[in-house]
């Protein structure tokens, strides 16, 4: 039986003798948790918990010693005793304790803990670089996964090393050169695979198209096997699993008959998962593909290249001690200091690095510390990002565990997953992988979209049959890519670390690598300093105007507040014409790619005007799918002749990326003069410097009464550096405070809540404008209360809390109102607060009126703009959480503005009841 639940009070460990002689025991006080969750009445009272008593024994006493209460434990297999009338668990033969089963440890870092504690927290802080035995590794990797999907050896060489054209080039090889070198490790695989297929016939011969190649079976082999286990808290991809077992590819010797210790623990990492899916694994195989390649006279030893070993009870349960090792470290938020393992420093490539950072955070460290400690004020922000950044990781760990703790409903209600799906069709690709087609049977909405990563599966994410796969298209059928023919009928949202690895990375970097002067004024300690600029680049806007010239005077750093609508983009693409003219080196960043595409396409048809540059030193960083159609001739192909495809990157002269490409290890190669972020208000500290790192001095542009930065967490992450530093250095930021959007009556309001009423129309067309202004647009053809810009409709509502079927009747209806003054369907725009309303608002209205939160609405603009507020009664619940996703809402519209709401309800808010006053005045 399963024992789950948290640890209620210290943990005692002792010695007994018993009739086996000495053993070792723990016992855990632990607060089981309560099977039936579901009781009616959890939501008001705390349930009664049971607390017991659990004995660990022996081996698992060493886990025992990292617990402390509050930490969650998980015992498999245990047995029940009695104890004194009391009931009481112990662990058996079979057992497994699980510290912080919740807490998703990847398997590298499992195998890295092991190498050494330290070695891991130094990779998770700085980030794999981009260099050749990395890249080598990864492309004999895909060669690897290509070959077991019956791909020709050469063909997917020469295609692979051709799609990593941009990283070798910017390392300096050639093609030929590095197809040699996985030519030379993969030659050993294919030797390998050819003998497994003599002998152990588990391969099938394709008959199909004009091949008759021998090709692995799919039912013996697997290739890149994607495994979450919920039991020991463990996630990473097998590069392969063969009749059940894994198979780990090494790109390196090891001439001993054994494979090393830390390959194996990884291998044991991935049976762990297996056999949790059902499956009984007895073997592990290891291969190392130098081995082939090395001359019999020069080596001795044992050259073959694939290694097996048995999968022992007793590996097994040392992994997952070592697992929980680190995962009460992370949770206790301690630092290893390398003294947790035996690895010998002297040995150890990383000791000059591990000995620098030591000695620059004054960390304690095995292999000591060099140089002089970063200032305290700057140590004591490491720890406190540091602290932020890794609970924004538990959040993640949070989304990965809904994956089994949410039921396939609860996951779809969430957005989080396309359920129902029809699977229709599989069909193999020329490159090996596959394309899998399902049918949508509902028009449900989610956060999936084309281009994302999910994880595509036969009914359930973690349980069944599943896969990563690429959304190639998304409508009424859903396109994959896939390297494994699932029979998909269910998509779900793929968590990913990715992003929060890179904050650290960011932050490493700005604390680490920055300058003294760039810290000096990230810390407050120095003034930024500007040269002086007598040049006038826009002369209708004289906020613009200085805004330009700050940015481009600026010595240090310039910060542009750009309330909406007064013309951000505009002003952005003028500063970097200057500073391009001024020969300068450009990155231009922003948080999400549709503001990286615009800021773009507004520079380019400035350049074009003033045929300043040509196009060809303007570089669009993305993925294919991350970036716009029209902006697709200017995306950097990353596939191609690496020398060609260096010299074009490094040739540009203005490189346009988000911030989160930013953090790649091919733009971590890139230097510039300054960085340009836009949406600088909606990026976390980390994220920003992301970007800034990457050069000399930096321009945010952004404004922090609008969304603040998506974060999981509540913690030191919320606050963006944009309004910490125009805080910090009032005299380097700029307010533009002319607007060209809203008529002056919309304005009005958000001009005097959020921006001291100095937001201003730009011209008396915009302060002028209305209805009446469109195409075949007549305002009297509305009802009285609509013929004003800005309406109140008083809808007293339903009592549902995230939903308001009676606002969404009227807002259909007043949406066919505006239709028939002659307003155009896709010039209207509808706001809610919560996706559960976006939903029910959709399903009355018709499709080519946008109907979204407010996040989706940010930066974009619209004629008509129609807020439901969904909220009755008292305004307990989070309406618009914050008054900045207000401010948002309200900003959108030009010419017309219609609240929905129940008025008693907004009444009792003082923002919102000066709201009323000025929409019903
Ligand atoms: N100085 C100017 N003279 C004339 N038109 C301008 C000027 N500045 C901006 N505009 C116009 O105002 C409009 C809004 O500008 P822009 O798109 O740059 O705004 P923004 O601040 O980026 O908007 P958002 O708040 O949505 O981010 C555009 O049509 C732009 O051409």
């Amino acid at each position: 039986m399963y024992v789950r639940g948290t640890v209620a009070g210290e943990v005692e460990v002792r010695t007994v003798s018993t009739s086996y002689g000495e053993s070792d025991l723990a016992e855990v006080p632990l607060r089981l948790e309560d099977d039936d969750s579901e009781s009616e009445d959890a939501s008001d009272q705390q349930p009664e918990y049971e607390t017991t008593t659990v004995t660990l024994w022996n081996k698992w006493t060493e886990s025992a010693k990292y617990v402390e209460p509050g930490m969650e434990l998980l015992v498999t297999n245990a047995k029940e005793e009695e104890y004194q009338g009391e009931t009481r668990y112990a662990t058996t033969g079979d057992s497994y304790v699980v510290v912080e089963p919740t807490f998703l440890v990847n398997v590298t870092a499992i195998r890295n803990w092991v190498e050494c504690p330290r070695l891991y927290y130094l990779n998770k802080l700085s980030g794999v670089p981009l260099n050749y035995p990395v890249v080598k590794g990864t492309l004999v990797h895909e060669v690897f996964g290509d070959l077991l999907r019956g791909r020709d050896l050469e063909e997917s060489i020469d295609a692979r090393v051709e799609e990593r054209g941009l990283e070798l080039g910017l390392l300096g090889e050639t093609a030929e050169g590095v197809a040699e070198d996985v030519r030379e490790n993969a030659s050993a695989i294919e030797g390998w695979l050819e003998q497994g297929r003599l002998t152990e016939d588990d391969t099938e011969t394709t008959t199909d198209d004009d091949s008759t190649q021998f090709s692995p079976a799919e039912s013996s082999w697997r290739s890149e096997q994607l495994l979450i286990s919920e039991t020991f808290g463990i996630r990473g991809r097998a590069d392969a699993v063969r009749r059940g077992s894994p198979v780990e590819l090494k790109t390196g010797k090891n001439l001993k008959k054994e494979p090393r210790f830390k390959d194996k623990v990884q291998a044991a990492c991935y049976a762990l998962m297996l056999e949790e899916h059902g499956g009984s694994v007895d073997t592990g195989t290891l291969l190392y593909t130098k081995n082939s390649a090395l001359d019999r006279n020069e080596e001795t030893g044992d050259l073959t290249p694939a290694k097996d070993f048995s999968m022992g009870d007793g590996l097994l349960k040392f992994v997952v001690r070592l697992r929980n090792e680190l995962a009460a470290m992370e949770i206790k938020g301690d630092v290893p200091t390398g003294y947790e393992g035996s690895a010998k420093c002297e040995y150890c490539f990383e000791q000059d690095t591990c000995m620098v950072v030591s000695g620059r955070l004054d960390q304690e460290s095995k292999a000591g510390q060099i140089g002089q400690p970063i200032p305290a004020d700057e140590r004591e922000y490491f720890e406190r990002f540091y602290r932020a950044i890794e609970e924004e990781r538990r959040e993640v760990h949070h989304e990965y565990a809904k994956l089994w703790e949410q039921d396939a409903q609860e996951r779809a209600d969430d957005d989080r997953a396309l359920i129902d799906l029809e699977f229709v069709e599989k069909r193999p690709l020329e490159e090996g992988r596959w394309e899998l087609r399902a049918k949508r049977t509902s028009g449900a909405n989610s956060k999936i979209r084309e281009g994302d990563f999910v994880l595509a599966s036969d009914g359930h994410p973690v349980r069944g049959n599943s896969e990563l796969a690429t959304i190639e298209r998304l409508d009424d059928e859903v396109v994959l890519t896939a390297d494994e023919p699932v029979e998909v009928t269910r998509l779900d949202v793929y968590p990913s670390e990715l992003t929060t690895d890179r904050l650290l990375a960011a932050m490493h970097d700005a604390l680490l690598k920055g300058s003294d002067r760039r810290k000096d004024i990230l810390f407050g300690r120095a003034d930024p300093e500007f040269d002086t600029v007598s040049e006038t680049f826009i002369d209708n806007n004289a906020a613009q105007n200085e805004a330009v010239t700050k940015a481009v005077g600026a010595n240090d750093c310039a910060l542009i507040h750009g309330p909406p609508g007064t013309g951000k983009t505009y002003t952005i693409a003028r500063a970097i014409r200057a500073m391009v003219e001024r020969g300068e080196r450009v990155l231009l960043s922003a948080f999400t790619n549709r503001a990286v595409d615009n800021a773009l396409e507004a520079l380019l048809e400035q350049l074009e005007e003033h045929g300043e540059i040509d196009a060809d030193r303007v570089v669009r960083v993305g993925s294919e799918s991350g970036v716009r159609e029209d902006m697709q001739p200017y995306r950097l192909e990353r596939a191609g002749e690496p020398e060609d495809r260096v010299e074009t990157l490094q040739n540009a002269q203005v490189v346009a990326a988000t911030t989160a490409t930013c953090g790649s290890r091919v733009m971590k190669e890139q230097a510039f003069d300054v960085a340009l972020v836009d949406e600088a208000a909606q990026l976390t500290e980390p994220g920003t410097c992301a970007a800034i790192n990457l050069a000399e001095r930096f321009v945010l542009v952004g404004d922090h009464e609008q969304l603040p930065p998506v974060v999981r967490a509540e913690n030191d992450l919320t606050e963006s550096l944009f309004e910490r530093l125009v805080n910090c250095h009032p005299d380097a930021g700029v307010m533009l405070d002319r607007q060209y959007r809203m008529n002056q009556r919309i304005q009005a309001f958000a001009s005097r809540e959020f921006y001291d009423g100095k937001l201003r129309p730009a011209e008396p067309a915009v302060a002028g404008r209305t209805l009446d202004d469109l195409e075949d647009v007549s305002r009297d053809a509305l009802p009285e209360n609509l013929q004003d810009s800005v309406a109140f409709v008083d809808v007293e509502g339903d009592s549902s809390q995230y939903t308001d079927s009676e606002e969404a009747a009227r807002i259909a209806d007043l949406i066919e109102t505006y239709e028939a003054a002659g307003v155009e369907r896709d010039d209207i725009g509808v706001i809610a607060p919560f996706r559960a309303q976006v939903s029910e608002i959709s399903s009355h209205v018709p499709d080519d009126v946008t109907v979204d939160t407010v996040d989706r609405f940010q930066g974009s603009s619209q004629e008509v703009i129609i807020v439901s507020f969904t909220a009755t009664g008292t305004l307990e619940g989070p309406i618009f959480e914050d008054y900045r996703r207000i401010n948002v809402a309200l900003t959108r519209p030009k010419r017309a503005l219609v609240l929905v709401g129940d008025s008693n309800a907004l009444a009792t808010d003082p923002v919102y009841a000066r709201l009323l006053e000025w929409a019903n005045a």
